[in-house]
């Protein structure tokens, strides 16, 4: 995949500059960031809106077309493909490490010191309750 993402990422380059009325891509730079940034947001929706619909065909030629302006906003961003792969390479590798770490021991229940009162003996303390005509009464 990474092949054909940076073969692309080439194509996207080298039509940069290619008369605006002929090339998506030059039409795209012309027009800047915001509205490549705006075709590259319908393009995911409506991946995931043909996956939620079970859509698997559809799923797949929206990604190309997702990935092609994906593509195109690194271009415009100054981001490399191969700036994305490096970022993922680390993270593969943080992952390696985490794996390999020992698991951490879980600490045991506490163990309770005196018994617990059952419910029907009553509460454990008196409440102070609502005075009645202005006279503070206890109630269990
Ligand atoms: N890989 C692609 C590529 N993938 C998808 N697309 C286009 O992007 C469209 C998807 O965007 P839209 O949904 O916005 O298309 P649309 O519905 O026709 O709407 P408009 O953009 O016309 O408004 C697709 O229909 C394709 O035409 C691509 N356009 C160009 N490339 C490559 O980019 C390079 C430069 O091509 P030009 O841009 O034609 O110079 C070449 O190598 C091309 O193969």
């Amino acid at each position: 995949m990474s092949d054909s993402l940076e073969r692309l990422y080439q194509a996207v380059i080298a039509a940069r500059d290619l008369d605006p009325a002929t090339s998506r891509t030059a039409r795209l730079f012309q027009r800047g960031p915001a509205k490549m940034a705006k075709k590259l947001a319908e393009e995911a929706i409506e991946v995931v809106i043909d996956a939620v619909n079970g859509k698997a065909d559809a799923v797949v030629r929206e990604s190309a077309d997702l990935l092609y302006n994906l593509t195109v906003l690194w271009a415009a961003a100054g981001v490399k493909p191969e700036d994305v792969w490096r970022e993922m390479e680390r993270r593969e590798d943080l992952l390696g490490i985490a794996e390999k770490l020992p698991k951490p021991v879980k600490s045991p229940k506490p163990v309770p010191t005196k018994p617990l009162r059952k419910a029907a003996a009553g509460p454990a303390v008196r409440r102070r309750i609502v005075a009645l005509e202005g006279r503070s009464l206890r109630k269990r």
